[in-house]
This record gives C-alpha cells, structure tokens and sequence, in this order.
C-alpha cells in the first residue's frame, strides 16, 4: 500500500455568530440545496435568504454557546478513526473536507496532494446518503477532479453510504437502551427516530434514496434493539415553502401525547455528531413542544460523536473499502439514471438568444423585487414563509 489517506466528509457549520450569515450564504449556494430552474438566480437568492435568516439562526446559536460543535467534533472523530486504523496495522492521514464552513473540501484536497497520498478513502459522515449531504460533497470532488488532472494519480474509492455496518447499528441500538432504561417504564418508552428531512421533490422527482435508507437504518436497528417498544419515525429541520418529507416532527410528537404517550426517547438518526438541531431544535424546541403536548419523560438520545464502538467500525469500513475495487465518483454522484443530481438536463431552448435577453430581464426584475423585499420585509417570499 502506499500513503494512505481517509478523507472525511462533513457539512460544516459557524464557529462563532459572525460566521453565521456567510455559512448560510455558502449553504444556499448551493445548488444541491436550493434547486432552482435558473442556475442565476442561485446567488441573488442566496444573498437574500442568508441576509434575513442570519439573526434567527444566530439566536438559534447563541442558545448552544454561540457556535456550532461540528468542527471541533470531527477532528475529534479524525484522531480517534486516525489511532484505530493504527491499532489495525494501517497509517493513515486522516482528513476533514466541510462543504459550507472551515476546513473547506478545498483545502482538505491541497494537503492529501501535498502529503502525497497514493490511496484514498472517501467517507463522508452521513449514515445514509442524500442528494443535499453526501451527494453535494461528492459532485464538488468531481468538480475537484475535473479542474485538476493531477488528481488523477490517486487511487481512490468513494462510500456513498454505510448505515447498515453492525458496528453503528450496534452502537446505535446501546445508546437506545441506555435512554429506555432511565425510563420510570423502560417497556413503556415510545422510540422516536427524527430524521432530517429532505423536500419530497428529491426522493419523488430526483430518486434520492434518503428516505428509503433512513427506513431501512430504523429497522435495522429496532431489530438490534430487540426490545419490544413501539416506535415512530419523523422527519425535522425542514425550510422554505415546499413539502418535505412527512410526518413532521413536531406533529408527530403532538399525535403522540394526543395519543396518551408519556415517555419519548428522541433518537437523532441521520447524523453522527451533535449539532444545532439536536442540541437547540430536538433538546429546547421539541422537547417544550412535548411537554406542553403533556409528554412527561423526554429523553434524547446522544449523537455517537466518539462512541467506540462506532469509529471502530468506521475503520473497519475504511479498510474493506481500501481493499475492495475501488468506487468512482461519477458511479456515487450518478449511480442510475433515476437519481438526477442538479443541473437538471438543459434543454436547448434555454441557450437561444432571445431566452438569454428574457433570462437577463427576468434576473433584473427578480432581484430588484428581492431587495426591495429585504428592505421592507414584505413580498411573495415572506408571504410562502422562505424567509
Ligand atoms: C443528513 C443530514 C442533513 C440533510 C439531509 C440536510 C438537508 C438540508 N438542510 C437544509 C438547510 C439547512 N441545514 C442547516 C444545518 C444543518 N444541516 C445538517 C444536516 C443535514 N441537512 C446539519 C448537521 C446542520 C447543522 C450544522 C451545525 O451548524 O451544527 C441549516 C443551518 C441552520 C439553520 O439556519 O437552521 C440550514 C438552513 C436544506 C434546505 C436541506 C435539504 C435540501
Ligand atoms: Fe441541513
């Protein structure tokens, strides 16, 4: 084997309030996550949603210390991937490749090209792939990759998902009992999987595999659990006017004590660290929703973060895919023709001249309709709620 490398890939988020607007400016820049029929409407619109959203985001931040954990959690998990590969006889560089905040992929790539690695595993920290998380951290390697032919000489091999592996499903069932036997009736607890939810239009129109892997993974593990508490999957974190993936969250938890449920074990299940949505939506927002909903035990199961368990299996996975053939990144980003990753095709009428004329017309009159919006705080995106 020559310099091996694993590059992790993670989402990023502000470490302190000032970056907040800025991490939300990249955020919606992209077009994996705000997919717009015009790719030149992406900035103005980016500029315009992260301008207005920044203050309730940077409330939402302040009230767990001001800035996101992330960071600081994945280098964590890096080291300790970093000492396990090395217990199993493999040195590695291990690396942190962010999509919207510091260390940026970017710079993750220059320095696996300076350390000179030769082999490299790509492994992003999402459990089960989306075309909005994993899918966008894998289309900008492409990019990464195309621009820069000497990239070429690494050998690399891309995981586009890993949330069957026993080691996690293993690790996630333990901290689940652990939750339950707190419970005044552990039998009594109510499993409650939130997941990030995604808008439908991705899993109906664009074949995202999300929400069937996210069902899967809860199977998976209520079968590790082997205890025989109901359980209930919901879906978080949705934003803008558009329909995501149901049932919501916060209705499913008001049915749930409607329903006569006293105890809740939350379990944040799309996601390997904590992070703003379950240390800010989950643990202060939810858990008050539950509570008024008359939910007497609330309980929220805690990310995996450094959990042995997990980051043993996580090397193990590393290893197994070092030595299986490897995977390219134009198999993960198009793995079939029913997922379709942004642009959508073009169609040739867009390229005319008198659809660029329009094109740019339209631009000038959106965006000065968006400014005008932003400073007076009214106008059709307030109206269907994206800001
Ligand atoms: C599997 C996890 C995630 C999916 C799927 C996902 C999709 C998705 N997210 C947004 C919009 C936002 N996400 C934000 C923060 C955020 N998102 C994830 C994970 C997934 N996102 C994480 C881990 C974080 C938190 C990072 C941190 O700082 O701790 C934010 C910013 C926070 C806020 O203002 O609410 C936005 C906005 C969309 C639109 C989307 C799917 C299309
Ligand atoms: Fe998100």
């Amino acid at each position: 084997m020559g310099r091996v490398g694993v590059l992790l890939l993670n989402l990023g988020g502000p470490e302190q309030l000032e970056d907040v607007r800025p991490f939300l400016f990249n955020l919606f820049s992209d077009p994996e996550i705000i997919r717009l029929p015009f790719p030149w409407l992406q900035k103005p619109l980016a500029w315009l949603i992260s301008s207005s959203r920044a203050q309730k985001s940077q409330e939402n931040y302040q009230q767990i210390g001001g800035g996101s954990p992330l960071r600081q959690i994945t280098e964590e998990q890096a080291n300790a991937l970093q000492k396990s590969l090395e217990k199993k006889g493999v040195e590695a560089n291990v690396y942190i490749g962010m999509r919207y905040w510091y260390p940026f992929t970017e710079e993750a790539i220059a320095r696996i090209k300076r350390d000179g690695i030769e082999q490299l595993a790509i492994l992003p920290l999402y459990p089960q792939f989306s075309i909005s998380t994993s899918g966008s951290s894998f289309r900008l390697l492409e990019q990464l990759w195309l621009e820069d032919p000497t990239l070429n000489r690494i050998r690399y091999t891309a995981i586009p998902s890993w949330y069957s592996r026993p080691g996690y499903v293993q690790a996630m069932a333990e901290l689940i009992a652990q939750e339950l036997d707190q419970l005044p009736d552990p039998s009594d607890g109510h499993i409650f999987f939130s997941a990030h939810g995604v808008p439908v239009s991705y899993v109906q129109e664009s074949g995202d595999p999300y929400q069937r892997e996210i069902e899967h993974c809860t199977e998976l593990i209520i079968k590790a659990l082997n205890r025989a508490n109901d359980y209930t999957l919901a879906y978080q974190s949705r934003v803008g006017p558009v329909e995501w993936l149901q049932p919501y969250t916060e209705d499913a938890i008001a049915d749930l004590a409607a329903r006569g449920i006293e105890s809740l074990v939350v379990v944040p299940i799309s996601f390997v660290s904590e992070h703003i949505e379950t240390l800010q939506e989950i643990d202060i927002e939810y858990r008050e929703i539950a509570e008024e909903a008359g939910i007497e035990n609330f309980r929220r199961v805690p990310a995996l973060n450094t959990h042995s368990g997990f980051i043993d299996d996580l090397a193990d996975l590393t290893v197994e895919a070092l030595a299986a053939p490897p995977r390219l990144l134009s198999e993960v980003v198009h793995p079939d023709k029913r997922m379709k990753m942004y642009p959508p095709e073009r169609s040739a009428w867009g390229m005319t001249p008198f659809a660029e004329v329009w094109n740019g017309r339209l631009a000038m009159v959106g965006f000065l309709a968006l400014l005008l919006e932003l400073v007076s705080g009214r106008g059709p995106l307030h109206f269907v709620g994206l800001l």
